[in-house]
């Protein structure tokens, strides 16, 4: 055995559940089970089915996770040239892309009988969509085809509403369409504002990122313009009579509050607005999400 192989033999043999666990992106997979529990409340005014609460969200929780595990197989060696990600477990060496594939197909069988034996089809169907819509055709394709990337590939993200939804009546309506336009038109905000940030980052590793291929000016434009489409699609569940008063409030100061760093970034940036940008888009979209389920719950 060369030097080599033993050293990398070495460091995989570290590897412990931890780094499992963070394969799975699970800051990130607990903001996609809040959309997809509020998609399963929305949909209707009576309680959940304790079955199909629990093994739908435990379904689309582990669908995921299994995406995510296999993003981070595909996406090994550009993780490893980034600063951001060069530390994850399969880019350093400590999990090898078999064994991660392995967890990725355990946990994703997993998480398809949850949903085809104790939900139902349509939600397993269209989960495993979302599965390959990102760690296939975004992560494998998109990602390094077009600057656009993330704002098709968001669609995967975005489905969960609707997953939750369909869990709960087994069918798809244009209400739970309505959820996932709005995770779908908060993504590029989301994902350029940390773009910008990490702009070097992608350069390095040749990823045509918007900021890389069209600068970083055109980003900051495209950011405003999204978030400035993301207010008007928030206002379509008021609209509409979906939701009510506590959302339409709600929702107005969370939506003035993406704008006010949004316009921030555009015209008056300090060094971290636009992380503090990415930050607040988390924080934006999960209030959103509880404030929907208060609007549902709350007699007003
Ligand atoms: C194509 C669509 C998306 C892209 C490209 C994207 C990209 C990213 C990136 C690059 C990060 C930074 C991760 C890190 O710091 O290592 C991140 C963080 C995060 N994203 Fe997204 N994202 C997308 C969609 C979503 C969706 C749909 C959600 C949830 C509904 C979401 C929730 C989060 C959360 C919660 C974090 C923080 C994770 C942490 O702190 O560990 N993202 N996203
Ligand atoms: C079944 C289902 C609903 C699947 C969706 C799964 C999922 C984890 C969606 C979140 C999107 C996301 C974190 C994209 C970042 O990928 P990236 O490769 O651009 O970011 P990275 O560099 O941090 O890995």
């Amino acid at each position: 055995m060369g030097q080599q192989a033993i050293a990398s033999k070495a460091i995989r043999n570290q590897a412990t559940w931890r780094d499992y666990y963070e394969m799975t992106k699970p800051r990130v997979v607990m903001l996609l089970l809040l959309t997809a529990l509020v998609g399963m409340c929305l949909a209707t005014s009576t309680w959940i089915d304790l079955q199909v609460l629990i093994f739908g969200m435990l379904g689309i929780g582990l669908l995921s996770s299994s995406a995510a595990v296999i993003n981070h197989v595909v996406d090994h060696k550009i993780d490893s040239v980034m600063a951001r990600t060069f530390n994850r477990p399969v880019a350093k060496g400590k999990v090898s892309p078999q064994r991660a594939l392995v967890f990725a197909f355990v946990i994703g069988a997993i998480g398809f009988v949850s949903l085809a034996a104790f939900v139902n089809m349509l939600t397993a169907w269209l989960t495993l969509a979302s599965l390959v819509g990102y760690a296939v055709i975004y992560t494998s394709y998109l990602k390094r085809a077009t600057p656009q990337n993330i704002v098709i590939g968001g669609l995967a993200g975005a489905a969960p509403p609707l997953l939750g939804w369909v869990a709960v009546t087994g069918e798809i309506h244009a209400y739970a369409l309505l959820l996932v336009l709005i995770v779908f038109t908060w993504t590029p905000p989301h994902f350029w504002a940390l773009a910008i940030h990490r702009e070097k980052d992608y350069a390095k590793a040749e990823i045509p990122m918007l900021p890389v291929t069209h600068g970083i000016e055109f980003t900051k434009t495209c950011v405003l313009l999204y978030t400035v489409l993301l207010c008007l699609v928030c206002a379509l569940p008021y609209l509409v009579d979906m939701s009510g008063l506590i959302y339409l409030i709600g929702s107005t100061i969370l939506n003035a509050g993406f704008m006010y760093f949004a316009i921030k970034l555009k015209y008056r940036p300090e060094a971290s607005t636009a992380m503090d940008t990415f930050k607040f888009s988390i924080l934006h979209l999960m209030i959103l999400f509880v404030v929907l389920l208060a609007d549902h719950y709350i007699p007003l």
